[in-house]
């Protein structure tokens, strides 16, 4: 096995988002003397970080989105090598949420970045064992291309997307859900209901006010759930605007460490982590703090000590 620490090694997704960033992110990576591997389909980026991480390659940037970013992750620490391994981000996704919250905004600054960025630990989170960076989210979700009045996105930020979503779907079910904090058997129900919808974030806030970066050093979800108004799909903007507005009865936030959902639907339901979909019933969640090592922009504000 090679020894490379000096290596740094770059994961590019051709396909993510527009598809016509290959030869820009090769050619800056050649000049820097990075290796650079591509992807062909899904669970790719997962094998060759790990294959890296394994040679002990200790700097692996993902180029491509927060799918990639993912999968380059998983790919660590399939590897056990999320003490010694470094991660870049090179943002040509569709939504790029993680180089945001980094502070990595393009393509020319996310290779200064690499090169002599600040490196600073942060949160994963896990649920049922399976990683995500950004975040968990069930039920209708905030599609960002579904159509939005720039008045409701900035009133009710990421919610605008469920709203817009939910008036373009003729059969949702609602989510029958217990969430418990800290998920103790005993431990009272944060939270008990029909959701619309359930957004655990890491790397990412939902709601009014907080589209500004998540603090992904805290060692804390930003947990939202959005209960299922009857008739919420047929009401005008203004009138949802109100309801899930700031300090709205039907939307309840917290923060925490390790929380539990159990599903009392007669079949499982669908969660995305990070884009990747799982079936479950019942998914306990944890936060790894300070867990994996990235390279951040200027734009990162690290949260007090
Ligand atoms: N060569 C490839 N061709 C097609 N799909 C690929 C290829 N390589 C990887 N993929 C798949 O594409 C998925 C999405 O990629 P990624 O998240 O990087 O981009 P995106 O969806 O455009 O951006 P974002 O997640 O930021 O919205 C990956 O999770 C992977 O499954």
């Amino acid at each position: 096995m090679t020894h490379s620490p000096d290596e740094t090694v770059v994961i590019l997704n051709p396909e993510s988002g527009s598809g016509s960033h290959g030869a820009n992110v090769r050619q800056r990576a050649n000049r820097l003397g990075y290796t650079v591997v591509e992807t062909d389909t899904d669970g790719d980026a997962v094998a060759l970080a790990a294959t890296a991480a394994e040679r002990g390659v200790e700097t692996l940037v993902a180029a491509g989105g927060d799918g990639t970013v993912n999968e380059v992750v998983r790919g660590i620490r399939r590897a056990g090598a999320l003490d010694s391994v470094t991660v870049g981000v090179v943002p040509v996704g569709t939504g790029n949420n993680f180089a945001k919250q980094i502070g990595v905004t393009d393509v020319a600054t996310a290779f200064d970045v690499v090169e002599s960025g600040d490196r600073r630990r942060i949160d994963l989170g896990q649920a049922n064992g399976h990683l995500f960076v950004n975040s968990c989210v069930a039920g209708l979700t905030a599609d960002s291309s579904s159509k939005t009045s720039p008045a409701m996105k900035q009133r009710l930020g990421v919610l605008a997307y469920v709203v817009t979503t939910l008036r373009t779907v003729t059969d949702f079910e609602s989510l029958r859900l217990t969430v418990a904090i800290d998920g103790h058997e005993r431990a009272a129900p944060a939270w008990t209901g029909d959701a619309l919808s359930v957004l655990i974030g890491n790397a990412r806030q939902f709601g009014p006010n907080r589209t500004g970066p998540a603090n992904v050093e805290d060692g804390l979800f930003d947990v939202t759930v959005i209960e299922d108004v009857p008739v919420l799909s047929l009401m005008s903007d203004a009138v949802v605007e109100r309801l899930l507005g700031r300090d709205s009865a039907y939307i309840t936030r917290f923060r925490a460490q390790s929380l539990a959902i159990e599903v009392h639907n007669p079949s499982s339901v669908r969660f995305s982590l990070d884009g990747e979909i799982i079936q479950e019933r019942r998914l306990a969640f944890e936060t790894l703090p300070r867990t994996l090592s990235v390279a951040v922009g200027d734009g990162y504000t690290p949260p007090p000590e």
